[in-house]
């Protein structure tokens, strides 16, 4: 390696890919999660597993995880790929295939999930959010007049 290769490689922050879910309910609030330890709220989901099959069956099995609820695949619709600032992980990007996604509740906290929170994404009032949510994800479920 060169030493501008060298330089470049070192100056790259470290991306972290995840899946992320958008769950709505009736009065279109967007589900988000603060996990233990973290201060910020942020979608549902999380990295890939080795035995995941797709996107989709690792959203599932995050949402099973940290939600208690049963995503349902049929309907899910893919909103894209974005990036920002990885919350937990002070340096890194993070860079998530989002989805919205509709899942059968209760919804509990469960595992390392501390606190869950219905958040109008026109109003999120002074919650802490994530970067990614708060610029990019609510900004998406607002409806259009
Ligand atoms: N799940 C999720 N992670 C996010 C979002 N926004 C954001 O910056 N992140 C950051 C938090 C972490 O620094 C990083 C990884 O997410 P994660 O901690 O949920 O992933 P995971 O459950 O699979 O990982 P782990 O606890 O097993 O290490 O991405 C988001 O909306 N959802």
């Amino acid at each position: 390696m060169g030493l501008h290769q060298a330089m470049s490689a070192a100056a790259a922050p470290r991306i972290v890919r995840i899946v992320a879910g958008m769950i709505r309910n009736d009065q279109g609030r967007v589900l988000l999660v603060r996990k233990r330890g973290a201060e910020v709220f942020q979608q549902p989901g999380g990295k890939r597993d080795a035995g995941d099959q797709d996107d989709l069956h690792t959203l599932a099995r995050e949402l099973k995880e940290e939600l208690g609820c049963t995503m349902q695949r049929d309907g899910a619709q893919l909103l894209g790929c974005f990036s920002a600032s990885a919350a937990n992980e002070p340096g890194c990007v993070v860079e998530a295939i989002v989805y919205e996604v509709r899942a059968s509740g209760p919804f509990t906290a469960c595992a390392e999930i501390e606190a869950l929170q219905w958040v109008d994404p026109a109003q999120p009032g002074d919650l802490p959010i994530a970067q990614l949510s708060r610029e990019q994800l609510l900004p998406l479920m607002i409806p259009k007049p």
